[in-house]
């Protein structure tokens, strides 16, 4: 299984349980991990034949604008099935953070593995 990968993307999003979060977005960290052949793409040079990530961070800035979420939970299922779905991923890790949310904690958050590498 080939990786393409894109590593602390900082998003604006609405996400969180309490209501001063839901009153206005704040930064996430992003990293993916997606899981795809790139052995085409490899051999041909052509962006059309992988998975273009610039495409896929594109979409992920549309979608945070546009949706809300209570939970990190939630939020890293919907990517997963975003990139499985849409753009074909076989396997994908999302790795998702908050910063500086808690007292005395850097960083909290989610990562989920889905799909399959094999
Ligand atoms: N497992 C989780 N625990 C918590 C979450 C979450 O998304 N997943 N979220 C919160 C609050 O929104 C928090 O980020 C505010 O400090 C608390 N616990």
């Amino acid at each position: 299984m080939d990786i393409i990968f894109i590593e602390d993307l900082r998003l604006s999003a609405h996400i969180g349980i309490y209501p001063r979060e839901k009153a206005m977005a704040q930064t996430i960290e992003l990293s993916l991990q997606i899981g795809a052949s790139t052995a085409s793409a490899g051999a041909s040079d052509d962006i059309g034949d992988t998975i273009d990530y610039a495409q896929v961070v594109e979409r992920l800035r549309r979608e945070l604008a546009e949706r809300r979420f209570n939970l990190l939970e939630k939020l890293a299922e919907y990517i997963a099935s975003l990139l499985r779905d849409d753009f074909g991923a076989a396997w994908v890790r999302v790795s998702i953070a908050k910063q500086g949310v808690m007292r005395g904690v850097r960083r909290v958050g989610v990562v989920i593995e889905r799909g399959s590498r094999d």
